[in-house]
């Protein structure tokens, strides 16, 4: 296979597992976990990020319907998992191959040391020629402490592992110019920096059994391309369609990556949860930060400094209005900037390569 990727992770989508009755589509999971052994034994780390766990419960046991939303999920996702992963190891080891389980919630996420804890995991099954299947703990991971979804996980785990490319797979050939059920819309077929309003072409319609819909896939693409690694949205029901992606043969929407970032501008960017503080900037600042140049954030563009801080944790940087406009690491504690607020020549706050702009 002719690609330059070398490490790449393959999101697959409840819908793409599952079909239309709610029943796990062996035969297709047979065919995605062909095409990732041939990549694997070509040399190129393969790590998958798994839904399906609801979904395969749903086959497996009746609930009723006035249960619980939260409970149901949890129950379900703990017989499903259960069973996705036990089909994933059974094909796996079929193709020779050894895969494993990693369930992770945000809270693994929290903070750095979590962070890189998890990376570490990862990196060890990567080293043992493992294949590492992700889910969320769906069955641990309740309201607030959920990820809007998969497709934000996989995007977090791409950007921590510095991957080659991330290949979004889901019931649709990609992010469409209109309904993609209507016959003039197109896929668009490549998305860069100044691609305008794609939002606008999403309805809100979610496939049957997935999370989050279309809307974050495009969020998130967008943002792990602009941290430098290209986003690949492609149709899972389709036959070989990771090879064709990685080959460049069929439709999809492909995110260009701009210039590759530092693992630690990736983890600041993944990680606004995280933040404690908060300061408010001038707009002499705001656009020196969002300028593209290599500006770092001096306290004579700080207008106030909220909620306490600590050197070395990450602060959130908004305008007035409290509008976000990127995340950085502090390199002094929230008593000192509030001494230095509005003076000039003092020493920056945030330098530059611990700066990540959201807007
Ligand atoms: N403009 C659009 N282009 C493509 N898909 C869209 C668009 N607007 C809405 N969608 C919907 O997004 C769905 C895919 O998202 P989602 O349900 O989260 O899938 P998955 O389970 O694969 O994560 C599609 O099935 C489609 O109905
Ligand atoms: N963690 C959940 C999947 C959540 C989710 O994001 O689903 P999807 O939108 O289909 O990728 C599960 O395994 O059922």
């Amino acid at each position: 296979m002719n690609t330059s990727y070398r490490k790449i992770v393959v999101k697959i989508g409840s819908n793409v597992l599952t079909r239309e009755n709610g029943l796990p589509d062996t035969s297709r999971i047979e065919h995605l976990v062909e095409q990732l052994s041939a990549i694997k034994k070509q040399g190129i780390e393969v790590i998958v990020v798994s839904s399906g766990a609801v979904a395969s419960g749903r086959s497996l046991i009746k609930i009723q319907e006035k249960q619980d939303a939260v409970a149901a999920r949890q129950l379900l996702a703990s017989i499903g998992q259960i069973k996705l992963i036990h089909t994933y190891m059974q094909l796996f080891e079929k193709q020779e191959l050894l895969c494993s389980q990693v369930l992770v919630t945000k809270e693994d996420f929290r903070d750095r040391m979590h962070y890189l804890n998890i990376k570490n995991c990862l990196e060890i099954l990567l080293q043992h020629h493992v294949i590492p299947v992700v889910n969320e703990n769906d069955v641990v991971s309740v309201t607030e402490l959920m990820f809007t979804d998969n497709d934000e996980l996989a995007g977090l785990i791409a950007s921590m592992l510095n991957a080659d490319a991330l290949i979004i797979l889901s019931n649709v050939d990609g992010i469409y110019n209109g309904d993609p059920k209507s016959e003039g819309s197109k896929v668009i077929e490549e998305v860069g920096r100044n691609a305008g309003n794609i939002s606008t072409f999403i309805t809100s319609g979610k496939s049957g059994f997935g999370r989050g819909g279309m809307v974050t896939k495009l969020s998130m693409a967008q943002k792990v391309a602009r941290l430098g690694i290209p986003v690949h949205i492609a149709n899972g029901t389709k036959a070989n369609i990771i090879t064709d992606v990685l080959t460049g043969r069929v439709v999809h929407t492909r995110f260009v990556p701009e210039k590759n970032t530092s693992g630690k501008k990736k983890w600041i960017a993944h990680s606004e949860n995280a933040a404690t503080g908060t300061v408010k900037l001038n707009k002499g600042a705001i656009q020196a930060l969002i300028s593209g140049k290599a500006s770092s954030l001096l306290p004579v563009g700080i207008t106030a400094v909220g909620s306490d801080f600590q050197k070395g944790d990450i602060i959130r940087l908004t305008d007035e209005n409290n509008t976000l406009i990127g995340l950085g690491i502090a390199e002094y504690g929230s008593d000192k900037a509030r001494e230095k607020i509005g003076e000039k020549g003092q020493r920056p706050l945030v330098h530059y390569n611990y700066f990540y702009a959201i807007l």
